[in-house]
């Protein structure tokens, strides 16, 4: 799998959008009948993207990891975002996932396999692995069982709604944090005002979006920003000491995911509006 070095922000400061793209911006994961993943040096999490068609798609990579199996010393969050129905298969129980549903398989677990219902209409997942010490259960949430936290207002074009799916108080485990959030309609903002957090890296996956929508994501030192142009299904790395916010052309939906030194969601460090340079 490709690998990602993590960079120091004095360094980031005098990179031109081709540069930022190249270490930050993960532009193709999703491919028809591939399983295609990216490995971060930012807590070592590795975001993936699979289209499962006519056969299953199995998760591993011993090349890269140099272990006898992918969630030996890993956890993994896996979430269909397609509206095809998607199956994955965790030694040898399978487990259904509809549009927006998630699944989290621990540590120990020797195979996973992805498959689609349907392989003429593929379902499309999102995985999010991180490094582990423990062996927490596998547990499916369904999106229509996760907790909504509902913010932002029309005034400031940022009404959204926030689902926990991975955290402190949802599914168990060790450092992976995942979850999604839902733009209300003609609503375009999102994490405006924005945060850092210094302990968690986080990826965001933008996605829900056709092929003439963008989203320009904000990065970077709080005083100091840079944007990415991103399309639908695309990946942007966000360094702990940056700002992840994104405004959209279009409405769109995106699947935060955090690895780090604590296991708090509220743990951010807020940026006023007057601070943003
Ligand atoms: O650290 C937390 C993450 O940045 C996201 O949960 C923020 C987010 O989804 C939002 O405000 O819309
Ligand atoms: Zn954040």
């Amino acid at each position: 799998m490709e690998i990602r070095y993590a960079s120091n922000p004095r360094d980031v400061k005098g990179y031109d959008g081709e540069r930022l793209r190249e270490d930050f911006l993960i532009e193709s994961l999703f491919v028809k009948s591939e399983l295609n993943m990216v490995y971060s040096h930012y807590d070592r999490l590795i975001t993936g993207g699979a289209i499962p068609t006519d056969k299953p798609l199995k998760l591993e990579d011993k090349e890269t990891l140099k272990t006898e199996y992918f969630l030996e010393r890993r956890e993994v969050g896996i979430i269909n975002i397609s509206e095809s129905i998607g199956k994955v298969n965790v030694d040898g129980e399978t487990y259904e996932l509809n549009k927006r549903d998630c699944l989290y398989v621990g540590k120990g677990v020797k195979e996973v396999t992805i498959e689609s219902a349907d392989p003429s209409a593929p379902a499309h997942f999102y995985i999010v692995s991180a490094l582990a010490h423990k062996s927490y259960p596998t547990k499916k949430l369904p999106i229509k069982e996760a907790i909504p936290t509902h913010l932002g207002s029309d005034a400031e074009s940022n009404k959204r709604t926030i689902y926990k799916y991975i955290h402190k108080d949802g599914i168990q485990s060790c450092q992976l944090m995942m979850g999604m959030t839902l733009l209300a309609p003609n609503n375009m903002w999102n994490t405006m005002p924005p945060h850092v957090h210094d302990r968690r890296m986080e990826a965001y996956l933008y996605f829900d979006m056709d092929d003439q929508s963008r989203v320009f994501h904000f990065m970077g030192k709080p005083d100091d920003t840079r944007h990415i142009v991103i399309k639908n299904e695309q990946v942007v790395l966000s360094p702990p000491w940056s700002i992840h916010s994104g405004v959209g052309t279009k409405n769109y939906t995106f699947i935060w995911a955090m690895a780090g030194e604590n296991y708090t969601f509220t743990d951010m460090d807020g940026v006023k509006l007057e601070d943003i340079k």
